[in-house]
């Protein structure tokens, strides 16, 4: 569209397919346009109730509400708020954009006078090389309409990585005091954790390889503290919990000799960074857990979002790949090792190689350090969107 005002506006549409990655990361990349580019932004969403779990202040049965300077709109069909056409559509994860939506756009294409929005569909981040040759690919619709292929990654032929301008300053400025870590702690309900312990946060998918990490964490000479939400990665321990799964409580806290499980809240998504940045291992999976916890800068696990065919194992390869890239031999083959069994769920190859971790984990930790600004390639993923926009 062709005024000032209505350059800025842009529609962001999440159809939520489980769980709370493709909310998570349409959320994260919704309030970074507002806050950083000014821009007026719409984001529907067809699945509020789960918007509220990481958006505990969000009204689910609301139609229209606005947090962080974005709105927040429910995608219903059909659409209960008339739609009006903005300058860029994103259409999240190859979700099938409204009825209405498409209908308007090919109205405007055909009146000669009106530009239709920019389309994009934002993919799944990957670190696989053939993205490099897909991204901002047009395709060309029965239409006439052009959508464009926006695809996250790691190199500077993709669109980059979400990353908020001042989060590693934030982060910095966090970790470099450690009592930090210690009121946040208390403030999520969380006991008797002394600042020399070992945390670990957990966000994982249902795996035998917590299990065995259980067992072997009992008896380890430092105390260790599992930081664990109500959730599927808890389904995994329910072997170990004194009591029925429904009646767990955020606060509550099991001991088994050096290990302690606490239950976390589930906080908003400035909580759960909070989180990665303040343990010493973060367990994480999906997509954007796993980028948050590349950018709290210490040593993580990745449990991969499982795909048809064990796809998945193939993507996590290449991201150990990026990842390792400039790593010495033997600590990328431990971490590396240590991630594929937990994805695998190899219980006995998983303890033997977390045993093994004191020995690798400076190098590791030095390399989590300095990873988050190789990873960037100078430009993160709103800052190429908007710059496409403005190329487009
Ligand atoms: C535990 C916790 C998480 N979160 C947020 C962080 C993330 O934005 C979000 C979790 O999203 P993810 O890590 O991506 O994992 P995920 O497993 O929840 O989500 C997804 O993974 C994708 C790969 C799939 O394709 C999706 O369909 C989806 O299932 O929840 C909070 O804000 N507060 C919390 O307390």
């Amino acid at each position: 569209m062709s005024t000032e005002t209505d350059n800025k506006h842009w529609d962001i549409f999440c159809a939520v397919v489980d769980n709370y990655g493709d909310i998570g990361v349409t959320w994260r990349l919704a309030k970074q346009l507002a806050h950083e580019y000014e821009l007026n932004i719409k984001l529907w969403v067809d699945d509020l109730h789960s918007f509220s779990h990481i958006l505990p202040e969000l009204d689910p049965s609301q139609t229209s509400q606005q947090f962080c300077g974005v709105d927040i709109l429910r995608w219903s069909s059909p659409l209960d708020i008339t739609f009006v056409p903005g300058s860029v559509i994103i259409e999240a994860f190859a979700c099938e954009l409204p009825f209405e939506v498409t209908e308007s756009l090919i109205a405007l294409k055909k009146d000669n006078k009106a530009t239709p929005p920019l389309w994009l569909n934002l993919e799944y981040l990957s670190a696989e090389a053939w993205v490099d040759g897909c991204h901002a690919l047009p395709s060309l619709q029965k239409s006439g309409l052009k959508k464009f292929f926006f695809f996250p990654g790691f190199t500077d032929k993709t669109g980059g990585l979400i990353c908020e301008k001042s989060l590693f300053s934030e982060r910095e400025q966090w970790q470099a005091t450690p009592d930090n870590k210690l009121a946040l702690f208390e403030q999520l309900g969380l006991q008797a954790i002394d600042k020399n312990d070992l945390c670990i946060s957990v966000f994982s998918y249902e795996t035998e390889a917590l299990a065995a990490l259980c067992e072997l964490w009992q008896d380890t000479q430092k105390k260790v503290h599992l930081l664990i939400p109500k959730g599927r990665s808890l389904h995994s321990l329910s072997h170990l919990l004194p009591i029925e799964y429904e009646l767990i409580k955020p606060g509550q806290h099991y001991e088994y000799k050096q290990l302690t499980i606490h239950i976390l809240p589930m906080t908003d998504q400035q909580g759960f960074d909070k989180l990665l940045w303040s343990c010493d291992i973060n367990i994480v999976r999906g997509e954007d857990s796993f980028l948050r916890a590349q950018w709290a800068a210490r040593p993580f696990i990745w449990h991969i979002y499982p795909q048809e065919d064990d796809y998945h194992l193939v993507k996590l390869e290449a991201f150990m790949q990026v990842y390792c890239d400039n790593l010495a031999p033997e600590i990328a083959g431990h971490w590396s090792a240590l991630n594929l069994a937990f994805n695998q769920g190899a219980q006995n190859r998983v303890k033997t190689l977390w045993q093994h971790l004191d020995s690798v984990n400076r190098p590791l930790l030095q390399h989590a350090q300095e990873w988050p600004v190789n990873a960037l390639n100078d430009a993160d993923l709103a800052s190429r969107l908007v710059q496409f926009v403005k190329n487009s």
